[in-house]
Protein backbone atom coordinates (compact mmCIF):
# COMPACT_ATOMS: atom_id res chain seq x y z
CA UNK A 1 0.00 0.00 0.00
CA UNK A 2 1.24 3.53 -0.69
CA UNK A 3 -0.18 6.08 1.45
CA UNK A 4 -0.03 9.85 0.03
CA UNK A 5 -0.53 12.00 2.45
CA UNK A 6 -1.42 15.64 2.43
CA UNK A 7 1.69 16.23 0.30
CA UNK A 8 1.97 19.37 -1.70
CA UNK A 9 5.20 20.34 -4.13
CA UNK A 10 5.90 24.17 -4.24
CA UNK A 11 8.61 23.99 -7.23
CA UNK A 12 11.45 26.61 -6.80
CA UNK A 13 9.67 30.09 -8.65
CA UNK A 14 6.25 29.19 -6.57
CA UNK A 15 4.18 26.91 -8.80
CA UNK A 16 1.94 24.63 -6.56
CA UNK A 17 2.36 21.75 -8.81
CA UNK A 18 0.53 19.90 -6.23
CA UNK A 19 -1.59 20.77 -3.41
CA UNK A 20 -2.44 19.21 -0.08
CA UNK A 21 -3.02 15.36 -1.81
CA UNK A 22 -3.76 12.67 0.32
CA UNK A 23 -4.66 9.07 -2.02
CA UNK A 24 -4.12 5.48 -0.74
CA UNK A 25 -2.89 3.70 -3.32
CA UNK A 26 -3.75 -0.04 -2.57
CA UNK A 27 -1.64 -3.15 -3.89
CA UNK A 28 -2.81 -5.67 -6.32
CA UNK A 29 -4.48 -3.27 -8.21
CA UNK A 30 -3.95 -0.39 -10.84
CA UNK A 31 -4.23 3.34 -10.02
CA UNK A 32 -4.49 6.15 -12.44
CA UNK A 33 -3.59 9.77 -12.15
CA UNK A 34 -5.60 11.51 -14.64
CA UNK A 35 -6.21 15.34 -15.60
CA UNK A 36 -5.39 18.10 -17.64
CA UNK A 37 -1.78 19.31 -18.82
CA UNK A 38 -0.28 20.71 -16.00
CA UNK A 39 -2.12 19.22 -12.76
CA UNK A 40 0.69 18.05 -11.35
CA UNK A 41 0.70 13.86 -12.26
CA UNK A 42 4.03 13.41 -13.14
CA UNK A 43 5.20 15.34 -10.19
CA UNK A 44 2.98 13.22 -7.72
CA UNK A 45 4.64 10.03 -9.71
CA UNK A 46 7.80 11.35 -9.20
CA UNK A 47 7.51 12.01 -5.38
CA UNK A 48 6.54 8.60 -4.64
CA UNK A 49 10.26 7.59 -5.76
CA UNK A 50 11.96 10.43 -4.40
CA UNK A 51 13.17 11.56 -7.71
CA UNK A 52 11.19 14.69 -6.86
CA UNK A 53 10.80 15.67 -2.75
CA UNK A 54 7.60 16.85 -1.21
CA UNK A 55 7.55 20.64 0.14
CA UNK A 56 5.50 19.26 3.17
CA UNK A 57 3.56 16.06 3.87
CA UNK A 58 4.51 12.15 3.53
CA UNK A 59 4.27 9.76 1.87
CA UNK A 60 4.43 6.14 2.78
CA UNK A 61 4.95 2.21 1.53
CA UNK A 62 3.34 -0.48 3.37
CA UNK A 63 3.57 2.15 6.65
CA UNK A 64 7.13 3.15 5.96
CA UNK A 65 8.15 6.69 5.40
CA UNK A 66 9.91 6.61 1.95
CA UNK A 67 12.66 9.14 2.86
CA UNK A 68 13.34 6.53 5.76
CA UNK A 69 15.35 4.46 2.63
CA UNK A 70 18.33 5.46 0.62
CA UNK A 71 17.17 6.53 -2.43
CA UNK A 72 18.67 4.42 -4.75
CA UNK A 73 17.18 0.84 -2.28
CA UNK A 74 13.98 2.94 -2.83
CA UNK A 75 13.73 3.41 -6.52
CA UNK A 76 15.23 -0.63 -7.12
CA UNK A 77 11.67 -1.55 -5.02
CA UNK A 78 9.93 0.64 -8.11
CA UNK A 79 10.08 -0.42 -11.81
CA UNK A 80 9.58 3.20 -13.30
CA UNK A 81 8.47 3.29 -17.17
CA UNK A 82 8.55 6.52 -19.11
CA UNK A 83 7.06 7.90 -22.36
CA UNK A 84 9.20 6.54 -25.52
CA UNK A 85 10.43 3.93 -23.02
CA UNK A 86 13.53 5.74 -22.40
CA UNK A 87 16.13 2.70 -23.33
CA UNK A 88 19.95 2.92 -23.10
CA UNK A 89 20.44 3.58 -26.38
CA UNK A 90 23.91 1.59 -26.72
CA UNK A 91 22.81 -1.61 -25.26
CA UNK A 92 21.15 -4.28 -26.70
CA UNK A 93 17.15 -5.03 -25.75
CA UNK A 94 18.52 -8.02 -23.42
CA UNK A 95 20.88 -5.75 -21.43
CA UNK A 96 18.53 -2.85 -21.56
CA UNK A 97 15.87 -5.16 -19.71
CA UNK A 98 18.69 -6.88 -17.64
CA UNK A 99 20.26 -3.46 -15.93
CA UNK A 100 18.27 -3.36 -12.83
CA UNK A 101 19.80 -7.19 -11.63
CA UNK A 102 23.05 -6.17 -13.09
CA UNK A 103 22.67 -3.53 -10.64
CA UNK A 104 21.73 -5.71 -8.25
CA UNK A 105 25.14 -8.21 -8.46
CA UNK A 106 23.03 -10.35 -10.44
CA UNK A 107 25.92 -12.58 -12.88
CA UNK A 108 25.35 -11.70 -16.27
CA UNK A 109 24.04 -15.33 -16.94
CA UNK A 110 21.19 -14.93 -14.46
CA UNK A 111 20.56 -11.53 -15.60
CA UNK A 112 19.81 -12.36 -18.95
CA UNK A 113 17.95 -15.35 -18.51
CA UNK A 114 15.55 -13.46 -16.56
CA UNK A 115 15.74 -10.68 -19.18
CA UNK A 116 14.71 -13.52 -22.08
CA UNK A 117 11.85 -14.93 -19.58
CA UNK A 118 10.57 -11.34 -19.14
CA UNK A 119 10.63 -10.65 -23.14
CA UNK A 120 8.27 -13.77 -23.29
CA UNK A 121 6.25 -12.30 -20.87
CA UNK A 122 5.51 -8.98 -22.49
CA UNK A 123 4.95 -10.67 -25.87
CA UNK A 124 8.49 -10.00 -27.74
CA UNK A 125 9.71 -12.42 -29.78
CA UNK A 126 12.76 -13.95 -28.64
CA UNK A 127 15.01 -12.85 -32.17
CA UNK A 128 14.95 -9.01 -31.22
CA UNK A 129 17.42 -9.88 -27.70
CA UNK A 130 20.38 -8.54 -29.35
CA UNK A 131 18.83 -5.50 -31.46
CA UNK A 132 19.50 -1.68 -30.83
CA UNK A 133 16.60 0.25 -29.67
CA UNK A 134 16.26 2.16 -32.86
CA UNK A 135 15.93 -1.25 -34.91
CA UNK A 136 12.71 -1.51 -33.24
CA UNK A 137 9.20 -0.03 -33.05
CA UNK A 138 7.83 2.54 -30.55
CA UNK A 139 5.06 -0.46 -29.71
CA UNK A 140 8.01 -3.25 -29.25
CA UNK A 141 10.27 0.24 -27.33
CA UNK A 142 7.58 0.33 -24.77
CA UNK A 143 7.57 -3.22 -24.24
CA UNK A 144 11.63 -3.44 -23.68
CA UNK A 145 10.51 -0.47 -21.39
CA UNK A 146 8.09 -2.24 -19.75
CA UNK A 147 10.17 -5.79 -19.12
CA UNK A 148 13.04 -3.49 -18.03
CA UNK A 149 10.71 -1.76 -14.83
CA UNK A 150 9.66 -5.37 -13.93
CA UNK A 151 13.20 -7.31 -14.15
CA UNK A 152 13.85 -7.31 -10.45
CA UNK A 153 10.38 -8.31 -9.71
CA UNK A 154 9.52 -4.90 -7.89
CA UNK A 155 6.10 -4.85 -6.11
CA UNK A 156 5.39 -1.20 -7.54
CA UNK A 157 5.23 -0.07 -11.01
CA UNK A 158 5.59 3.49 -11.59
CA UNK A 159 4.16 4.03 -15.25
CA UNK A 160 4.31 7.96 -16.43
CA UNK A 161 2.10 8.15 -19.86
CA UNK A 162 4.01 4.72 -21.20
CA UNK A 163 2.08 4.63 -24.12
CA UNK A 164 1.36 7.93 -25.28
CA UNK A 165 3.62 8.22 -28.07
CA UNK A 166 2.53 4.89 -30.09
CA UNK A 167 -0.52 5.17 -32.35
CA UNK A 168 -4.17 3.99 -31.25
CA UNK A 169 -4.19 0.18 -32.32
CA UNK A 170 -0.76 -0.56 -30.87
CA UNK A 171 -1.62 1.25 -27.39
CA UNK A 172 -4.98 -0.68 -27.31
CA UNK A 173 -2.58 -3.86 -27.85
CA UNK A 174 -0.21 -2.91 -25.01
CA UNK A 175 -3.05 -1.74 -22.44
CA UNK A 176 -4.42 -4.90 -22.93
CA UNK A 177 -0.78 -7.29 -22.55
CA UNK A 178 -0.37 -4.63 -19.22
CA UNK A 179 -3.68 -6.00 -18.13
CA UNK A 180 -2.79 -9.58 -18.80
CA UNK A 181 0.65 -9.04 -17.07
CA UNK A 182 -1.14 -7.30 -13.96
CA UNK A 183 -3.33 -10.02 -13.52
CA UNK A 184 -0.41 -12.43 -13.28
CA UNK A 185 1.82 -10.14 -11.46
CA UNK A 186 -0.18 -8.52 -9.21
CA UNK A 187 1.72 -5.09 -8.79
CA UNK A 188 0.95 -2.30 -7.39
CA UNK A 189 0.50 -0.02 -10.24
CA UNK A 190 0.56 3.92 -10.24
CA UNK A 191 -0.20 4.99 -14.07
CA UNK A 192 -0.17 8.73 -15.23
CA UNK A 193 -2.39 9.37 -18.28
CA UNK A 194 -4.44 12.31 -19.69
CA UNK A 195 -6.20 10.24 -21.69
CA UNK A 196 -9.66 9.02 -19.91
CA UNK A 197 -10.48 6.33 -22.19
CA UNK A 198 -6.49 4.63 -20.92
CA UNK A 199 -7.79 5.67 -17.34
CA UNK A 200 -11.28 3.80 -18.04
CA UNK A 201 -9.58 0.70 -19.71
CA UNK A 202 -6.85 -0.01 -17.47
CA UNK A 203 -7.64 1.71 -13.76
CA UNK A 204 -9.20 -0.71 -10.86
CA UNK A 205 -9.41 3.26 -9.44
CA UNK A 206 -9.16 6.41 -10.79
CA UNK A 207 -7.56 9.86 -9.02
CA UNK A 208 -9.06 12.76 -11.44
CA UNK A 209 -6.78 16.10 -10.56
CA UNK A 210 -7.27 19.31 -11.64
CA UNK A 211 -5.15 21.65 -12.32
CA UNK A 212 -2.98 23.01 -9.18
CA UNK A 213 -2.70 19.24 -8.24
CA UNK A 214 -5.88 19.14 -6.12
CA UNK A 215 -7.28 15.74 -5.97
CA UNK A 216 -11.33 16.48 -7.57
CA UNK A 217 -12.35 12.68 -7.40
CA UNK A 218 -10.65 9.27 -6.38
CA UNK A 219 -13.60 6.20 -7.08
CA UNK A 220 -13.70 3.34 -9.98
CA UNK A 221 -14.05 4.00 -13.15
CA UNK A 222 -17.20 2.88 -13.31
CA UNK A 223 -18.43 5.33 -10.51
CA UNK A 224 -16.57 8.70 -11.69
CA UNK A 225 -18.52 7.89 -14.86
CA UNK A 226 -21.77 7.35 -13.58
CA UNK A 227 -21.49 9.35 -10.79
CA UNK A 228 -19.23 12.59 -11.23
CA UNK A 229 -18.28 14.75 -8.33
CA UNK A 230 -18.79 17.90 -10.10
CA UNK A 231 -18.72 20.11 -13.54
CA UNK A 232 -15.07 19.22 -13.71
CA UNK A 233 -14.63 15.89 -13.82
CA UNK A 234 -18.10 16.12 -15.69
CA UNK A 235 -16.82 17.69 -18.10
CA UNK A 236 -13.21 16.07 -18.03
CA UNK A 237 -15.14 12.93 -18.81
CA UNK A 238 -16.72 14.40 -22.36
CA UNK A 239 -20.06 14.16 -23.89
CA UNK A 240 -21.02 10.55 -23.90
CA UNK A 241 -20.29 9.11 -20.56
CA UNK A 242 -23.52 7.32 -20.88
CA UNK A 243 -22.34 5.19 -23.39
CA UNK A 244 -18.58 4.23 -21.83
CA UNK A 245 -20.21 3.92 -18.52
CA UNK A 246 -21.90 0.40 -20.68
CA UNK A 247 -18.61 -0.71 -20.48
CA UNK A 248 -19.12 -2.07 -17.49
CA UNK A 249 -22.23 -3.75 -17.84
CA UNK A 250 -22.16 -7.45 -19.08
CA UNK A 251 -23.72 -8.93 -21.83
CA UNK A 252 -23.96 -12.36 -20.06
CA UNK A 253 -27.94 -11.74 -19.07
CA UNK A 254 -29.33 -9.94 -22.16
CA UNK A 255 -32.36 -11.71 -23.61
CA UNK A 256 -30.79 -13.05 -27.33
CA UNK A 257 -33.71 -13.88 -30.20
CA UNK A 258 -33.03 -17.52 -31.84
CA UNK A 259 -36.32 -17.26 -33.36
CA UNK A 260 -34.96 -15.79 -35.97
CA UNK A 261 -31.36 -17.90 -36.65
CA UNK A 262 -31.24 -20.70 -39.21
CA UNK A 263 -29.02 -22.97 -40.30
CA UNK A 264 -28.51 -22.97 -44.52
CA UNK A 265 -31.01 -25.24 -45.85
CA UNK A 266 -33.55 -24.59 -43.49
CA UNK A 267 -37.31 -24.67 -45.35
CA UNK A 268 -37.89 -20.84 -46.13
CA UNK A 269 -41.83 -20.75 -45.12
CA UNK A 270 -40.41 -21.90 -41.71
CA UNK A 271 -38.20 -19.06 -41.79
CA UNK A 272 -41.17 -16.87 -42.52
CA UNK A 273 -43.28 -18.62 -40.10
CA UNK A 274 -40.66 -18.69 -37.22
CA UNK A 275 -39.47 -15.09 -37.86
CA UNK A 276 -41.10 -12.17 -36.61
CA UNK A 277 -43.36 -10.48 -39.52
CA UNK A 278 -41.62 -9.31 -41.98
CA UNK A 279 -38.11 -9.30 -40.03
CA UNK A 280 -34.73 -10.59 -41.83
CA UNK A 281 -33.44 -13.56 -40.42
CA UNK A 282 -29.95 -14.83 -39.93
CA UNK A 283 -28.19 -17.30 -41.81
CA UNK A 284 -25.53 -19.71 -40.57
CA UNK A 285 -23.44 -22.32 -41.43
CA UNK A 286 -23.96 -26.49 -40.38
CA UNK A 287 -21.75 -25.58 -37.85
CA UNK A 288 -23.63 -22.54 -36.38
CA UNK A 289 -21.18 -19.58 -37.59
CA UNK A 290 -22.92 -16.84 -38.96
CA UNK A 291 -23.00 -16.72 -42.72
CA UNK A 292 -25.67 -13.45 -43.84
CA UNK A 293 -28.88 -11.65 -43.34
CA UNK A 294 -32.17 -12.81 -45.36
CA UNK A 295 -35.20 -11.42 -46.13
CA UNK A 296 -37.38 -14.99 -45.50
CA UNK A 297 -39.78 -13.52 -48.21
CA UNK A 298 -37.51 -13.24 -51.27
CA UNK A 299 -34.15 -14.61 -50.52
CA UNK A 300 -33.57 -17.84 -53.46
CA UNK A 301 -31.39 -19.67 -50.70
CA UNK A 302 -28.11 -18.66 -52.35
CA UNK A 303 -25.65 -17.94 -49.75
CA UNK A 304 -24.08 -15.47 -52.17
CA UNK A 305 -27.19 -13.18 -51.80
CA UNK A 306 -27.06 -12.71 -48.17
CA UNK A 307 -26.79 -9.26 -46.74
CA UNK A 308 -23.00 -9.09 -44.46
CA UNK A 309 -23.54 -9.69 -40.91
CA UNK A 310 -21.75 -6.88 -39.64
CA UNK A 311 -19.10 -7.63 -36.51
CA UNK A 312 -20.13 -9.11 -34.20
CA UNK A 313 -19.85 -9.55 -29.78
CA UNK A 314 -19.19 -12.40 -27.66
CA UNK A 315 -21.38 -12.64 -24.85
CA UNK A 316 -20.42 -12.89 -21.91
CA UNK A 317 -17.02 -11.37 -22.47
CA UNK A 318 -17.89 -8.11 -24.47
CA UNK A 319 -19.81 -5.59 -22.65
CA UNK A 320 -22.88 -4.00 -23.08
CA UNK A 321 -21.62 -1.05 -25.10
CA UNK A 322 -19.73 -3.46 -27.38
CA UNK A 323 -23.19 -4.86 -28.00
CA UNK A 324 -24.82 -1.59 -28.73
CA UNK A 325 -22.42 -0.71 -30.94
CA UNK A 326 -22.62 -3.82 -32.95
CA UNK A 327 -26.43 -2.94 -33.36
CA UNK A 328 -25.57 0.23 -34.60
CA UNK A 329 -23.19 -1.11 -37.26
CA UNK A 330 -25.45 -3.99 -38.41
CA UNK A 331 -27.23 -3.49 -41.71
CA UNK A 332 -30.46 -4.77 -39.78
CA UNK A 333 -29.92 -3.21 -36.44
CA UNK A 334 -29.56 -6.60 -34.67
CA UNK A 335 -26.26 -7.38 -33.22
CA UNK A 336 -25.23 -11.03 -33.66
CA UNK A 337 -24.03 -12.69 -30.45
CA UNK A 338 -21.70 -15.74 -30.62
CA UNK A 339 -19.90 -17.89 -28.36
CA UNK A 340 -16.52 -18.26 -27.81
CA UNK A 341 -15.71 -20.57 -30.55
CA UNK A 342 -17.77 -17.74 -33.30
CA UNK A 343 -21.25 -19.47 -33.39
CA UNK A 344 -24.43 -18.13 -32.68
CA UNK A 345 -26.41 -17.53 -29.56
CA UNK A 346 -28.55 -15.41 -31.16
CA UNK A 347 -29.43 -11.72 -31.60
CA UNK A 348 -30.45 -8.73 -30.00
CA UNK A 349 -31.71 -4.98 -31.41
CA UNK A 350 -31.52 -1.76 -29.44
CA UNK A 351 -34.77 -2.21 -27.48
CA UNK A 352 -33.46 -5.60 -25.86
CA UNK A 353 -29.56 -4.12 -25.40
CA UNK A 354 -31.91 -1.29 -23.55
CA UNK A 355 -33.50 -3.47 -21.42
CA UNK A 356 -30.79 -4.98 -20.54
CA UNK A 357 -29.26 -1.66 -19.84
CA UNK A 358 -32.22 -1.10 -16.94
CA UNK A 359 -32.11 -4.42 -15.58
CA UNK A 360 -28.35 -4.35 -14.72
CA UNK A 361 -28.49 -0.70 -13.06
CA UNK A 362 -31.90 -2.31 -11.51
CA UNK A 363 -29.77 -4.98 -10.19
CA UNK A 364 -26.70 -2.64 -9.33
CA UNK A 365 -28.83 -0.26 -7.23
CA UNK A 366 -30.46 -3.32 -5.02
CA UNK A 367 -27.04 -4.84 -4.48
CA UNK A 368 -25.78 -1.28 -3.14
CA UNK A 369 -23.06 -0.23 -6.15
CA UNK A 370 -20.01 0.25 -4.07
CA UNK A 371 -19.91 -3.48 -3.18
CA UNK A 372 -20.51 -4.51 -6.69
CA UNK A 373 -17.15 -6.00 -8.81
CA UNK A 374 -17.43 -4.06 -12.47
CA UNK A 375 -19.08 -7.18 -14.57
CA UNK A 376 -16.39 -6.53 -17.43
CA UNK A 377 -13.21 -4.54 -17.40
CA UNK A 378 -11.80 -3.15 -20.29
CA UNK A 379 -14.44 -0.89 -22.46
CA UNK A 380 -14.07 -3.83 -25.15
N1 LIG B 1 10.95 22.04 -12.19
C1 LIG B 1 9.84 22.79 -12.24
N2 LIG B 1 9.88 24.08 -11.88
C2 LIG B 1 8.77 24.85 -11.89
N3 LIG B 1 7.54 24.40 -12.24
C3 LIG B 1 7.46 23.10 -12.62
C4 LIG B 1 8.59 22.24 -12.64
N4 LIG B 1 8.18 21.02 -13.04
C5 LIG B 1 6.86 21.13 -13.27
N5 LIG B 1 6.42 22.35 -13.02
C6 LIG B 1 5.04 22.87 -13.10
O1 LIG B 1 4.26 22.14 -12.18
C7 LIG B 1 2.97 21.92 -12.74
C8 LIG B 1 2.70 20.42 -12.74
O2 LIG B 1 3.59 19.79 -13.64
P1 LIG B 1 3.53 18.23 -13.94
O3 LIG B 1 4.59 17.90 -14.93
O4 LIG B 1 3.54 17.49 -12.66
O5 LIG B 1 2.09 18.12 -14.61
P2 LIG B 1 1.42 16.94 -15.47
O6 LIG B 1 0.03 16.85 -14.97
O7 LIG B 1 2.25 15.73 -15.42
O8 LIG B 1 1.44 17.58 -16.92
P3 LIG B 1 1.48 16.89 -18.39
O9 LIG B 1 0.23 16.11 -18.56
O10 LIG B 1 1.51 18.09 -19.30
O11 LIG B 1 2.73 16.06 -18.45
C9 LIG B 1 2.96 22.56 -14.10
O12 LIG B 1 2.41 23.84 -13.99
C10 LIG B 1 4.42 22.64 -14.46
O13 LIG B 1 4.68 23.73 -15.33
Amino acid sequence: MIAIEDVSKRYADGTVAVDRLSLQIPDRSITVLVGPSGCGKTTTLRMINRMIEPSSGTIRVDGEDVRSRPVNTLRRSMGYVIQNAGLFQHRTVLDNIATVPRLLGWSKQRARERAAELMERVGLDPAMARRYPYQLSGGQQQRVGVARALAADPPILLMDEPFSAVDPVVRRGLQEELLRIQGELGKAIVFVTHDMDEAITIGDRIAVLRTGGRLAQFAAPDEILSSPADPFVEEFLGSDRGIRGLSFLSTRDLELDRSRVFPVGSDRREMSGRAPEGAPVLVTDADGRPLGWADPGSWDGDVEALEPYGPVFEVGRDSLRVALDRTVLSPTGQAVGVDGSGKVLGVAGQETVAAAIRSARRRRRAADAPQEAPAVKAGR
